[in-house]
């Protein structure tokens, strides 16, 4: 087989060339793609915040806090993170043929002390064995993995999710089956679909008596990622747990209103235009951030040579800055059904501020922002109105 090698940080791996070149039918197990690189990058900076906050080095040394990669395909991303960060790396995919270059690879980096190949289905290797850090990077839905790996993880489980469709309520049932959440496809359908993994990713620790921190989360391109900080015990699964909750909505005029709660009583009519809402959930109303995790990685972003580097503390600083709730406002939205020219976001937002209410950008999207401000204020403001 044709292979070249590809530097990611400081980790070399030997992938198939064709793999490289996007010859490779998407779902090919010895799969390598260029445009997960940033996601990478964050990986290996929030992973490095983390144990740094969590663990003290001088008790135990990064080579003892165990990492596993539980999709791993070339190993990439677990490779990084035993070379980069330091950690002892399980390097697990079902595949044969995967398994072989994650062992050439672990040699080519001179990693085989800490770094060890594993041939197995990720569930039964999750669920036989505890991990420090859990890391779920599948083709699609992680949704089959929830379960094994909210059991495995003891301190952090990193969650990627390329099925945006069912998330973001695009294939409804399909979000049903796999979530157990009804998601709305709206204009904030990326911020649904985050929020929709962050509370299937609660419940299924609660089962486990586990409760989460929400530390950095974000929807980039076609996927979601979520870093979820773990707190053992049935009373931190039980606060976890209220902070999920139900939205409605109003396709008509964006009006929107949301609760934390289990069963809780929502109106079923908007109050500012009188058009029947639609009801999602059960979804994560809590935090998507925590400012102080975001601003080490940031820090840790910036000390070291990512490839994506830019990108990567353009994602995290738009998370420091956004206004942490739910849901975000799309501005052109809101200005079509106002029949009004959009104005600059900043503007908008410099607007809302000057009236007390917070406002900020979102990462979710350019043309879109933040704010507690009634709708009522926001559609005044952008009417010129106010
Ligand atoms: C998206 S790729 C992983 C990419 C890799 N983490 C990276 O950053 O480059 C998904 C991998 O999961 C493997 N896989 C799929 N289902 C699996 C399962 N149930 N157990 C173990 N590996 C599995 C596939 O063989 C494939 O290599
Ligand atoms: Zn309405």
């Amino acid at each position: 087989m044709d292979t070249r090698k590809i530097t990611e940080g400081t980790t070399e791996v030997e992938v198939p060339s064709a793999a490289i070149e996007d010859k490779l039918p998407v779902n090919s197990p010895v799969f390598y793609n260029s445009h997960m690189e940033l996601n990478r990058d964050i990986t290996v900076a929030a992973t490095s915040v983390f144990v740094k906050d969590y663990f003290d080095f001088e008790e135990r040394p990064p080579s003892e806090i165990d990492y596993v990669d539980a999709m791993a395909a070339s190993g990439i991303r677990g490779l990084r993170i035993a070379n980069e960060v330091g950690l002892r790396t399980t390097l697990n995919d079902w595949d044969a043929e995967a398994c072989d270059f994650i062992e050439q690879n672990i040699k080519l980096n001179g990693l085989s002390d800490i770094a060890e190949t594993s041939c197995r289905n990720a569930n039964t290797l999750l669920h036989e064995k505890r991990f420090n850090i859990v890391d779920l990077d599948p083709f699609g839905s992680p949704a089959p993995y929830l379960d094994a790996a909210s059991r495995s993880a003891v301190n952090l489980l990193e969650v990627t999710a390329t099925d945006t469709a069912p998330l973001c309520g695009a294939h409804l049932n399909s979000g049903i089956r796999k979530y157990a959440a009804v998601a709305l496809n709206n204009e904030y359908h990326s911020e649904m679909g985050l929020r929709i993994l962050l509370g299937s990713i609660a419940r299924h620790l609660a089962r486990h008596e586990k409760g989460m921190e929400t530390l950095l989360s974000h929807a980039t391109r076609h996927y979601v990622r979520a870093y979820v900080g773990i707190k053992s015990g049935a009373k931190n699964a039980d606060r976890t747990l209220k902070e999920l909750g139900y939205v409605t909505h109003c396709d008509n005029c964006s009006y929107r209103e949301w609760k934390k709660g289990y069963s809780v009583f929502m109106e079923k009519t908007c109050p500012e235009c009188g058009t029947e809402m639609k009801s999602g959930g059960l979804l994560w109303l809590g935090k998507l951030h925590d400012s102080i995790f975001c601003s080490k990685v940031m820090e840790e972003i910036e000390k070291r040579p990512f490839g994506k580097k830019k990108k990567a503390c353009k994602i995290i600083q738009t998370c420091l800055d956004e206004f942490d709730i739910p849901f975000f406002y799309d501005q052109h939205r809101l200005c079509k059904q106002l029949s009004v020219a959009a104005p600059r976001i900043e503007k908008t937002i410099d607007d809302l501020r000057d009236k007390g209410y917070a406002a900020s950008r979102t990462h979710f999207s350019g043309m879109s922002f933040k704010t507690d401000a009634p709708l009522s204020v926001i559609k005044s403001i952008l009417s010129n109105m106010y």
